[in-house]
């Protein structure tokens, strides 16, 4: 199978020992093909097989040598005994790395004295000699084999790779790059020992050859005529026993790189809106209302009080929408560097370096989705740029083109915009165009039922979390969480569960494990929302009198405001 790759050579090799020797000479394969065979004196085929003469030598790798095939017990009874013109045989083992791999055969015809046999001991050594030749001309085959597969398998694995990738030798010159290199900067034809810095003609790759220090993801931005590369690029040296090869380049741009950070990025924890906990038909009407939003790509404004779940309604809806594989960015605008803030928004700049860059959120977030936390507490100043982008959804930037941002914004807000925006505290054009789809999630303390479900649930997980899954709660120990008025929404709940399992030693919680915590201070029946204080006084109105507009006049509201009051509270009998 393998003398087949060098079955001109073989052919070569046994017409001339053929010739020398006078003799004929065949070569026959593991597979007991037939490679070579000068016919010079015989002309029929012999046979060949694993009980001939040639088919010892390939089982038992071994040289056989027959003087007289008469006295060879397989040629004993061959049918073509007398019609064959060989009268004595040699055969001898091809090796490959201690393997046969063929047999080299001299066919001794009739009549002819061979000299071989007279000097028989020197023969052999010149025959195995011959062989040995064969086997080097296979290795050398065999190992060029080898090391193009080792090539071609090294080129696929280095095409793979989502990053551009070149190899340049000590002088700067290019000895390999894959396909991504190539689609990055656009490169035609071969490069193959060209300067690196005649290829990429820019003042980073200028220094960053010349100097020959190793460092990883600097940004990198490239610009030509017709196209333009903007990611991060990594240095190695490969330096092998103390002695310099030359170095890798990685090229990785910015699209893959968000892709990785979207994947270990813990903003994308995966909240749907199933996880959300609550069955008041209020609450349902909004988380409707945000599945509704959430695929149709427009601004949302999300409001409502402290810790009733904004922050995880935003999640739901990112993971919902057609952008859940994109980047998701939080930005908390409490933040009170606004320095930090504006860089954290918009990335900075520093004199045009451009491996200074520091890319912000709205970047990250192209194809994705932004996220703007306490939109109430960012500065007036961050407010009107943040406003430009929205209408005009360029990024302006000095070192590199305006970029055209894709992004979906959603904002919440725990504070009153409208208020906020008449107290010249908030933008009155931001609030114009985050607005257009405002969910409200209504009040924990309106939502009857939701607490018990709520507080359930969390003891649950977080017995789970504690790994204290037998710990059980007293009935009267629940009736008081459940009576109490948690001000401070879900994120109160879950931290004071989390409080009283992380603390409990006994199997079951009693009233005195929760003395601390002061639940009588607050009960549910001493806090009422607005809507329900409206709403008991317009009950209490309509008992008093009899017609609306002595109500309206009595509340001081218009006629309009209280028909529509009475549709919200369904008190329109
Ligand atoms: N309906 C809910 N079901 C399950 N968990 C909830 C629910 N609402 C809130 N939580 C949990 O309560 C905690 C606070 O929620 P979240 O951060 O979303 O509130 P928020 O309204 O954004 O608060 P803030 O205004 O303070 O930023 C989170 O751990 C969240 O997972």
């Amino acid at each position: 199978m393998y003398l087949a790759e060098i079955k001109e050579t073989a052919s070569q090799f046994a017409k001339t020992i053929s010739e020398i020797l006078d003799v004929d000479v065949m070569i026959i394969d593991d597979n007991y093909h037939r490679i070579a065979n000068t016919f010079r004196y015989n002309q029929e085929e012999i046979p060949i097989n694993r009980y001939t003469i040639v088919g010892e030598t390939m089982h038992t790798g071994k040289v056989v040598v027959v003087k007289n095939k008469g006295e060879y017990e397989h040629c004993k009874n061959c049918p073509d005994l007398d019609e064959c013109a060989i009268s004595g045989l040699i055969s001898v083992p091809i090796f490959l790395e201690s393997k046969v791999v063929g047999v080299f055969a001299l066919l001794i015809p009739i009549n002819k004295i061979s000299p071989i046999f007279e000097n028989f001991e020197v023969s052999i050594d010149f025959l195995e000699s011959m062989a040995e030749l064969l086997s080097s001309k296979l290795k050398n085959i065999d190992d060029y084999n080898k090391l193009n597969l080792i090539k071609k398998q090294r080129e696929i694995i280095i095409d793979m790779i989502e990053d551009g990738l070149v190899f340049v030798n000590d002088m700067g010159e290019v000895v390999h790059y894959n396909h991504q290199f190539e689609n990055f900067f656009k490169i035609e034809g071969d490069i193959y020992g060209n300067k690196m810095k005649k290829i990429l003609d820019h003042p980073f790759i200028h220094e960053i050859i010349l100097l020959s220090n190793n460092f990883s993801h600097k940004l990198f931005y490239y610009e030509q005529k017709n196209h333009s590369f903007y990611g991060f690029l990594s240095y190695r040296n490969i330096n092998i026993n103390g002695i310099n090869h030359g170095a890798l380049l990685t090229f990785k741009s910015l699209g893959a790189a968000y892709n990785e950070l979207n994947e270990i990025s813990n903003d994308k924890a995966n909240v749907s809106f199933s996880d959300i906990l609550g069955k008041d038909p209020k609450l349902i009407e909004k988380i409707e209302m945000a599945k509704k939003l959430a695929v149709i790509d427009e601004s949302i404004l999300i409001c409502g009080e402290t810790g009733l779940g904004k922050t995880m309604l935003v999640r739901a809806i990112h993971n919902f929408s057609d952008r859940s594989k994109k980047y998701f960015a939080i930005v908390d605008c409490s933040n009170t560097s606004y320095d930090l803030l504006e860089k954290e928004i918009f990335g900075s700049e520093n004199n045009g370096n451009v491996t200074s860059l520091s890319i912000g959120k709205l970047r990250m977030a192209h194809k994705g989705t932004i996220f703007f936390n306490n939109i109430c507490q960012m500065p007036l100043y961050l407010q009107k740029r943040l406003v430009e982008v929205i209408k005009t959804k360029e990024l302006e930037q000095r070192t590199y083109k305006g970029f055209h941002i894709d992004v979906r914004f959603i904002f919440d807000t725990s504070n009153d915009l409208t208020t906020r925006v008449k107290q010249g505290m908030f933008n009155e054009e931001l609030y114009f165009r985050i607005s257009k789809n405002i969910i409200k999630i209504p009040p924990l303390l309106s939502r009857k039922g939701d607490i018990k479900i709520v507080i359930d649930s969390v003891i649950e997980a977080l017995k789970i979390k504690h790994l204290k899954p037998h710990l059980e709660f007293s009935q009267d120990v629940l009736e008081t969480m459940y009576k109490y008025a948690w001000p401070k929404n879900i994120r109160e709940i879950q931290r004071t569960i989390d409080l009283i399992i992380g603390n409990a030693d006994d199997s079951i919680v009693r009233q005195k494990d929760i003395i601390a915590f002061d639940f009588h201070r607050l009960s549910r029946k001493d806090l009422i929302t607005l809507d329900d204080a409206e709403k008991e006084l317009i009950k209490k109105m309509l008992k008093q009198y009899n017609c609306k507009d002595d109500i309206a006049k009595a509340m001081g509201i218009g006629r309009a405001t209280l028909y529509r009051k009475l549709k919200k509270y369904e008190l329109n009998q």
